[in-house]
């Protein structure tokens, strides 16, 4: 008798450990960088490295493809670390897939993860909340594909709108090809596998088509979305962009055969013209006005590195912060923005170097226009922020030699460049310090060198020794008189004495008027009280000195203080009045009982205060 021979079943339990690692490990494994990615690039926009840099004339192409090939370098170190140790580990998904089709799965992934990082950028502004809100966003993806994968195994295909949402596209293709390899009823992958109606072939295709999506999505929000600093554009952008463009072609060629002057003209009808208002600028003084009918009636040097004509901002919640602003200023010439808080010079500086659009208005830095040739400002001008902007790992050199390079700098050049900005502000023993090692002085120096760099014609510089100890600022003084030749610098400062020491033009501002726009000696004589002179003498010599002194000075002197011994006075002189002062009280103080005296010119702190006072009383 012949028997079947029994079949020998297994009681094996066969625990899924290649699919749980697959389906858990897996994702997060692959995903932990886009966090990582969008925290790099959002932490860059809240230290304004990133705002810094554009001013410094890069253009936003090639910050972006610098960082993507950074990011994408990135993803290929770390996906060979993780195929590697997988197949160290001898992980069934990596031993038998065909190597090409994870390949090309990990391929594609590199790139939607980048486009997501920059995608995800676009919405914050600080990298602490950027980092939670991505965080939550990946482990929530993993989660909902951990839960949602068990409903599409076996013969169930996800449904294609699954693949919508780019991770779950790659999470799906990667359990997919995970499942094929550690099972044994369904072959591992190989890349013929990939064919029309394949599932991971669908997934690949899904993410390449989202790819593009997420890009030009990405390009369209950094554009439109409101920052706190660059120029943003109008949703409708897209529309109007292209109309423009074929426009000023259009203009172009007709503008070669235009003289200069037909030119200018052109370009300003292009701006949003505004009526001006006169209780806009009532409150300018006359050589303000003068200097605006010079101004508008291009009666200024062509060559001027600076000219406004018009500045007006309106931020977007109605706040009128710069009125109808113009002038222009000259080579050589330092030249002082002063104003009270809030007085609209932080606005004024943003419109020129490119952080605002202005309402209306047109202004040319080196005969460029601020509006259209940004790209030709950016490498005319040098910048040197309120708070310094530096990397904390970055050299002093390497600070300057990344700034040369923005600006242009010839590599030939770049090293003889770096030398001379350390020369100029007295930091050649810290060409190799990392810039955290470095004082707040020493930290300003270096921003100041940076905005140096390049040789630029225009160069801002705001508050530019705010915290520093008088020593370090009468270096910084020094260094700043050194760096006006050939240049124009203008200086934003709240110090009166800075302002004194070393601005040949000043212009005060107060609620977004330019009130007063002069040579500190005018200012002085417009809104100065003239000289002060001051006396003191014992209690019982107070009536014999205060009639001695007030019988030299002029009748319309003007008492200022009267404090028991010590007696001021404030009058305007008149011809060979020092001199006589000089010679009757040295020569009768004596007998007249007068101890000691001085005399003093009106200082700019006090042609400030009366100018800041007037605005607050007409307010
Ligand atoms: N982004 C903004 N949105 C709306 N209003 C703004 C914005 N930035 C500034 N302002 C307002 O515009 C006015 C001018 O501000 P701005 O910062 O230009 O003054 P400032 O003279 O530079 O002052 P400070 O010396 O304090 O830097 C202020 O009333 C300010 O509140």
């Amino acid at each position: 008798m012949f028997r079947v021979m029994p079949a020998i079943f297994s009681t094996d339990v066969k625990i899924p450990v290649g699919t749980l690692i697959g389906g858990i490990l897996y994702p997060f494994g692959v995903s932990f960088l886009l966090p990582i990615f969008v925290i790099i690039l959002v932490k860059e926009k809240e230290d304004r490295i990133l705002v810094m840099m554009k001013m410094n004339g890069l253009k936003s192409f090639t910050y972006y493809l610098t960082h993507y090939l950074h990011f994408y370098s990135v993803h290929i170190i770390t996906t060979l670390v993780f195929v590697i140790t997988g197949l160290i580990f001898k992980m069934e998904i990596f031993t038998k897939t065909s190597p090409s089709v994870y390949i090309i799965l990990f391929f594609v992934w590199g790139h939607i993860e980048i486009a997501l990082a920059f995608l995800f950028s676009c919405f914050f502004s600080k990298a602490r909340i950027a980092l939670v809100v991505t965080f939550l966003i990946v482990l929530c993806g993993i989660i909902v594909s951990l839960a949602s994968g068990s409903l599409y195994n076996g013969s169930n295909s996800a449904p294609l709108a699954y693949f919508l949402w780019p991770p779950f596209a790659f999470y799906r293709c990667l359990n997919l090809i995970n499942i094929a390899s550690v099972n044994s009823i369904i072959p591992p992958y190989r890349l013929s596998d990939l064919t029309i109606g394949n599932e991971v072939l669908n997934g690949i295709l899904f993410m390449i088509v989202e790819y593009f999506i997420l890009m030009i999505l990405t390009i369209y929000l950094t554009n439109v979305l409101p920052s706190e600093y660059g120029i943003v554009k109008p949703w409708y952008f897209i529309f109007t962009e292209p109309y423009n463009m074929m426009r000023k072609r259009g203009h172009n060629s007709k503008k070669k055969h235009i003289k200069k002057d037909d030119d200018e003209d052109i370009i300003e009808l292009e701006r949003v013209i505004v009526e001006i208002d006169p209780d806009e600028i009532k409150f300018e003084d006359n050589d303000v006005k003068e200097e605006r009918k010079r101004i508008l009636e291009n009666n200024y040097d062509p060559d001027s590195p600076l000219v406004m004509k018009r500045m007006r901002k309106v931020y977007s919640n109605g706040k009128l912060a710069v009125k109808d602003v113009t002038f222009a200023v000259d080579k050589n010439i330092i030249f002082g923005l002063l104003g009270p808080n809030g007085a609209g010079k932080t606005t004024l500086i943003s419109i020129l170097t490119g952080l605002y659009p202005q309402t209306s208005g047109f202004a040319t830095i080196e005969n460029f226009d601020i509006l259209t040739n940004m790209q030709e400002v950016y490498m005319s001008i040098g910048v040197c922020p309120q708070h310094d902007i530096l990397w904390d790992d970055l050299t002093v050199g390497e600070h300057l030699l990344f700034y040369a390079r923005l600006k242009g700098i010839p590599a030939e050049q770049e090293h003889a460049v770096t030398l001379q900005a350390l020369q100029q502000v007295r930091l050649e023993a810290f060409r190799n310090r990392l810039s955290k090692g470095l004082s707040g002085g020493e930290k300003r120096r270096l921003s100041i060198a940076i905005s140096l760099i390049g040789n630029p014609a225009v160069v801002f510089l705001d508050e530019p020794t705010t915290g520093l100890d008088p020593e370090v600022r009468r270096l910084i003084w020094n260094i700043i008189n050194d760096a006006k030749k050939g240049r124009t610098i203008i200086l934003t400062t709240h110090s009166m004495e800075e302002a004194e020491v070393l601005c040949n033009r000043i212009g005060i501002m107060a609620k977004g008027t330019l009130r007063c726009l002069g040579p500190q000696l005018r200012l002085k004589e417009i809104y100065g009280s003239g000289f002060k002179l001051s006396f003191s003498c014992k209690a019982e010599n107070v009536d014999i000195a205060t009639q001695f002194i007030e019988s030299l000075l002029p009748p319309t002197a003007k008492k200022l203080d009267s404090f028991v011994t010590n007696v001021s006075y404030e009058f305007k002189t008149e011809n060979g009045l020092i001199a006589k002062l000089f010679r009757e009280i040295e020569a009768h103080k004596n007998e007249n009982g007068v101890d000691d005296w001085g005399l003093s010119q009106t200082t700019l702190e006090e042609v400030f205060l009366r100018i800041i006072g007037e605005a607050d009383a007409e307010a």
